[in-house]
């Protein structure tokens, strides 16, 4: 199995900075940005830029019918899923992988519902400092893609997408422990993504000693707290190898994408993060206040809108 063509759901910050790194090191017609007409035209209309770089990309009319794709990547925010899912229906054939670089632990079971889990790997997107006002991407650090099978083999898929992304240029790992390393990024998100949002700030408040890292640690505690309960074996040692390996790297005047959303109006992943703690910690009877405390900010902001 060879990846030769991706689709790529998702024109925002994951899906520019991903595509353009694949279209510079295999050219624009690995790469077919799928939307939409109106979307379509609206990229083309206003362009889209990296780093100050115009970008010179694909796109594909979702209704055209087409090949499918050989590799289906979502990078749209989790209320956006539900359409991602049917704007995706010509790109994906029996022999399809599928990644979901969404945040949380769901969207893969939703993704596939529709398509099937056998054609799925399991995703992060990490490490990155991107941010995208309008049509304009610029980040540092481009981060990378940790991704595998729930039993942690190298399957023909794993194999596949390792061979790919390397060819690719993008920088990524194939941890043995996926679930685990699923649920840990989730744990940094619903630290780190809330406290930015609701405090209203950037990543400086949370690299340095105060109130807003004292909340950041202890949102990400109650999901180690929860994740233990279910056998899943997060650490102090996970916590901390995202403070100090993966957050003090960042520019501290960058933001997550949470943040990004309220800056830009738009309603946040709000139920994704601190809305699936608080449900998973009733039912295991695990207190989740520092939760709560950013779910009622988070929504009292986007109330606003
Ligand atoms: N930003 C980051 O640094 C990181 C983000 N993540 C996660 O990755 C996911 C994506 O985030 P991000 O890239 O920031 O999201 P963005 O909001 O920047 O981009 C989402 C894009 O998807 C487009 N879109 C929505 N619905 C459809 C559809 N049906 N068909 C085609 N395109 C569609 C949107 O278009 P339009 O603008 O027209 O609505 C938008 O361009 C989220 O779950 C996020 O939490 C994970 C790691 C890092
Ligand atoms: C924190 C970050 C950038 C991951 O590195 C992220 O996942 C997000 O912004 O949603």
């Amino acid at each position: 199995m060879e990846i030769k063509t991706v689709s790529i759901i998702g024109h925002g910050v994951l899906g520019n900075l991903f595509g353009k790194i694949i279209t510079d090191h295999l050219g624009k017609e690995a790469v077919r940005f799928v939307a939409d007409k109106d979307r379509i035209e609206r990229y083309q209309r206003e362009g889209v830029f990296s780093n100050g770089e115009k970008c010179d990309f694909l796109y594909m009319d979702s209704d055209a019918p087409c090949e499918p794709a050989d590799l289906v990547i979502f990078t749209v925010k989790y209320l956006q899923l539900n359409s991602a899912i049917k704007t995706a229906r010509n790109q994906i054939g029996d022999n399809t992988i599928i990644l979901s670089l969404l945040n949380g632990i769901v969207s893969e079971e939703i993704i596939g519902k529709t398509y099937g889990m056998d054609k799925i790997l399991y995703s992060v997107a990490q490490g990155m400092d991107a941010v995208k006002t309008g049509n304009q991407l610029t980040y540092h650090l481009p981060g990378r893609i940790e991704f595998g099978e729930a039993d942690g083999s190298y399957s023909d898929k794993v194999k596949a997408v390792d061979e790919f992304f390397t060819k690719a240029g993008i920088a990524h790992g194939m941890p043995k422990d996926m679930i685990k390393k699923m649920w840990s990024k989730w744990m940094l998100n619903v630290g780190v993504n809330q406290v930015v949002t609701a405090y209203e700030t950037t990543y400086r408040e949370t690299q340095k000693e105060g109130e807003a890292r004292d909340k950041f640690l202890a949102a990400m505690r109650e999901v180690k707290a929860i994740a233990n309960y279910k056998g899943i074996d997060l650490t102090e040692a996970d916590i901390q190898y995202w403070v100090n390996d993966v957050l003090a790297p960042m520019s501290p005047d960058a933001m997550p994408s949470m943040r990004q959303d309220t800056l830009a109006h738009r309603k946040t992943e709000v139920d994704l993060f601190a809305g699936t703690v608080i449900r998973l910690g009733k039912e295991c009877g695990i207190p989740t206040p520092v939760n709560q405390f950013l779910y009622d900010r988070i929504k009292e902001i986007e109330s606003k809108f």
